[in-house]
């Protein structure tokens, strides 16, 4: 990186340009919103709720505005013809609405990130500019003729700003990386929403990163698409949603629905854990017929025809009406619940001509009425018809199946008996991940009597189109600036209370289909699991992000092909990431020489950075390696604490996370250092990444449920330093 005094003159001029038309809008976007406050709470409802949708709107406004302080602009691009082009977070116009700033995501930025010597699409020099709030404190220029050319092998654009960005400290969360988004990471970014895009790549290469910026990108190209039906967001914990929950804000995005397997059903709270065997069976795609029969079982003929006496009335509930009956409500396809209408309605029919035929006159149609509402409330009548067509909630269907073993036996022929034995469990039981899924299949089966909610949906659809029309020639009024699409304001004309979002609004409802899906660490996901998400995503448009290198779930997937291609077909395509930019290449090396070794499917990996003395390996007696870990643990962290921010994490099996803990909060600088010290098991750190990484004994995480893929995770976490600590054998390779 470059200092150049009257360079940096030059770019600084043009920053304090772009924050002064920052302040300017904001300016506006407080006054305007002071302005609708101020009107009060008077007016119509229909004035009333005009009003709060135009304080969201100028709220969202300035808190987008808010937002993107921090590097507005990171680049410049100077062109052939002389013309020159900034690049930051949004685009920026002056008050002669030319454009002063593109935003990262329009395609006249795309250069930025793309043009290489080889193909230069008529630029000349990229410049990046290296701030500090909102100074420029350095500037690194790649001269874009053959002579110049990339910086690296690895064809690294930006390299020293890049570089600045891999070796911060970690502060337990993720950032953006607009700044510095490299070549094959932009293609994935602004791929084609169509279909279903996997990314395949090693540890450390962006997958979370990427997904996360194609779903900004996405919502900015497709916004009126998106930001209707809304984007969801699935990740494989709550520490991780969390890890990454400042990423899309920082861009300018805050409508997309983050979710985890076990949260995303509303009313169920999946806690409870099971062994990971049993929790692979529950995984397996053969449940969804398994579910279909537990359902099925709920309509079935009894042995025998049941006689009731009503009104002094002898009538037979017949064995063939009930098949009648059973076959005609299912002729219809409807969800069991749903089809049960049917059904009964069709044996009170028989029903009243048994009891009709005994009559010694004619019956008139309101007596009719009144003979059905008697038959209906015959208690031995209900409960035969019950028994026939039993009335059924999620819950209570998947509860039997693990409670009646008969009844998983008729349900499930294709498991084996140890595999049901496995699965037998006491009612009431915590629901667990892999019964997520299976809920959310019986959920579809079973549906819900929602005639109700249907007749509404229709009204609100006529609704709406009457409030999109108002809601057009509202922003053309105001100049809207694209920040907001006039079905979003439409919407909120429509909802007199508080506001919701469509993330709020497809939060609460199970059924809401959302227009893109967005899966991250995804080979962990279950055949099972991957049936609900699809059912969600009607359109297959998605971004699948992982490595199947790193699967430690046995249910997940071991090739994208075998899990995908029988739900997707040929919807998917697959994509690759290859270069590592978290992990030191010593330590990155290590892990791919263990993981070969181990057979893991590894996909091809460069690392772009060296740090010096990045790996050590401690061997030692086996009763002195605990204390060995907490100390090394307390030194790293006195070590990266010295130089500003940074986080340390301590490996260990699961079953010793608290043990460790323990002792740690013994020693004061430990207990003190809050999230700068972490215990936790492989299985919490996955996704996540630290500055230094201790790591016990990794020949007990290779005999752990995880085996060597948690061993490859664990290894793959360091910013700068691993350091293991062992007395056992170490697996093959880790040591080259
Ligand atoms: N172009 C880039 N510019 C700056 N930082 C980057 C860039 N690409 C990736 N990174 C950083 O590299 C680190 C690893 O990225 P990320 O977590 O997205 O990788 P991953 O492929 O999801 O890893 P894993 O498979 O281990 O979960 C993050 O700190 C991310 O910010």
């Amino acid at each position: 990186m470059t200092e150049q005094p009257d360079e940096i003159r030059v770019e600084q001029d043009t920053l304090d340009v772009l924050y002064a038309r920052l302040d300017e809008l904001r300016a506006v976007t407080r006054e305007r919103l002071a302005e609708v406050r101020r009107s009060g709470p008077s007016g119509s409802p229909q004035n009333r709720s005009e009003r709060d949708a135009f304080a969201t709107l100028y709220e969202d406004r300035a808190a987008l505005l808010d937002a993107v302080e921090d590097r507005l602009c990171f680049g410049r691009l100077d062109f052939d013809d002389e013309t020159t082009r900034y690049i930051g977070r949004i685009g920026l116009t002056d008050e002669q609405h030319s454009s002063i700033l593109t935003d990262w995501r329009a395609p006249a930025a795309q250069a930025f990130y793309r043009a290489t010597a080889a193909q230069r699409d008529g630029v000349l020099r990229r410049r990046h500019l290296v701030t500090s709030g909102r100074r420029v404190t350095g500037l690194e220029d790649e001269v874009l003729d053959l002579s110049g050319g990339a910086a690296s092998d690895l064809n690294l654009s930006g390299e020293g700003a890049l570089l600045a960005a891999l070796s911060a400290g970690r502060t337990g969360r993720m950032g953006d990386i607009v700044a510095t988004i490299q070549a094959e990471q932009d293609t994935i970014i602004r791929s084609d929403l169509q279909g279903a895009l996997v990314v395949q790549g090693g540890p450390g290469t962006g997958k979370t990163a990427v997904a996360l910026h194609r779903a900004a990108y996405l919502l900015y190209a497709h916004r009126r698409l998106l930001e209707r039906s809304g984007v969801l967001l699935v990740g494989p914990s709550q520490s991780f949603l969390r890890y990454i929950d400042q990423v899309l804000p920082s861009l300018g995005e805050t409508g997309v629905v983050s979710t985890t397997i076990a949260d995303i059903l509303p009313g169920i709270e999946a806690r409870g854990t099971e062994e990971p065997k049993i929790a692979e069976i529950k995984g397996r795609s053969v449940f969804g017929a398994i579910v279909r029969r537990a359902v099925s079982a709920r309509e079935r003929v009894p042995a025998q025809d049941t006689r009731v006496r009503v009104d002094g009335y002898d009538l037979v509930i017949r064995r063939r009406d009930i098949r009648d009956a059973i076959a005609k409500a299912r002729r219809h396809r409807k969800p069991h619940n749903l089809a049960r209408v049917t059904f009964v309605r069709e044996m009170l029919n028989r029903l009243a001509a048994q009891y009709t035929e005994q009559l010694s006159y004619s019956v008139e149609s309101d007596e009719r009425g009144e003979i059905l509402e008697e038959l209906r409330s015959t208690k031995e009548i209900r409960v035969a018809l019950n028994l026939a067509w039993m009335p059924m909630s999620p819950q209570k269907l998947v509860e039997d199946l693990y409670a009646k073993p008969h009844r998983l036996a008729e349900a499930a022929p294709e498991l084996s008996a140890a595999d049901r034995d496995a699965l037998v469990r006491a009612p009431g039981s915590p629901w667990t991940e892999a019964d997520v899924p299976i809920l959310d299949e019986a959920a579809e089966l079973l549906g819900e009597d929602d005639q109700v909610a249907r007749a509404q949906a229709r009204q609100d659809a006529e609704q709406r189109e009457e409030r999109l029309e108002y809601a057009r020639q509202v922003l053309e009024g105001s100049g809207g600036n694209g920040m907001v699409s006039a079905e979003a304001l439409a919407d909120r004309f429509a909802t007199s209370g508080p506001y919701l979002t469509t993330a709020e609004r497809a939060e609460k409802d199970r059924s809401w289909t959302f227009a893109h899906l967005v899966v991250d660490e995804a080979q962990e996901l279950s055949a099972m699991a991957w049936r609900m998400l699809v059912r969600r995503c009607p359109t297959r448009s998605m971004t699948i992000v992982g490595d199947v290198a790193q699967t430690s779930s046995p249910a997940g997937a071991r090739s994208w092909d075998a899990m995908l291609t029988p739900l997707l077909r040929d919807s998917w395509r697959l994509t690759e990431l290859t270069v590592n930019y978290r992990t030191p290449e010593e330590i990155a090396s290590a892990a791919q020489r263990m993981a070969v070794e181990a057979g893991l499917p590894v996909s091809r990996l460069t690392s772009a950075r060296e740090v010096p003395a990045a790996l050590t390996v401690h061997r030692l007696a086996a009763d002195e390696v605990r204390a060995h870990t907490v100390e090394i643990a307390v030194g790293l962290l006195a070590d990266i604490r010295s130089g500003g921010a940074g986080q340390v994490a301590v490996v260990v099996p699961a079953a010793e996370v608290a043990d460790v803990e323990k002792m740690l909060r013994e020693i004061p600088a430990a207990a003190s250092a809050g999230d700068g010290l972490v215990v936790a098991s492989a299985r919490e750190v996955k996704g996540l990444e630290f500055d230094a990484v201790v790591l016990e004994e990794p020949a007990a995480l290779v005999d752990g449920p995880g085996g060597a893929s948690d061993l490859y995770v664990a290894m793959t976490r360091p910013t700068r330093y691993l350091h293991v600590t062992h007395s056992r054998d170490l697996p093959a390779g880790l040591v080259g």
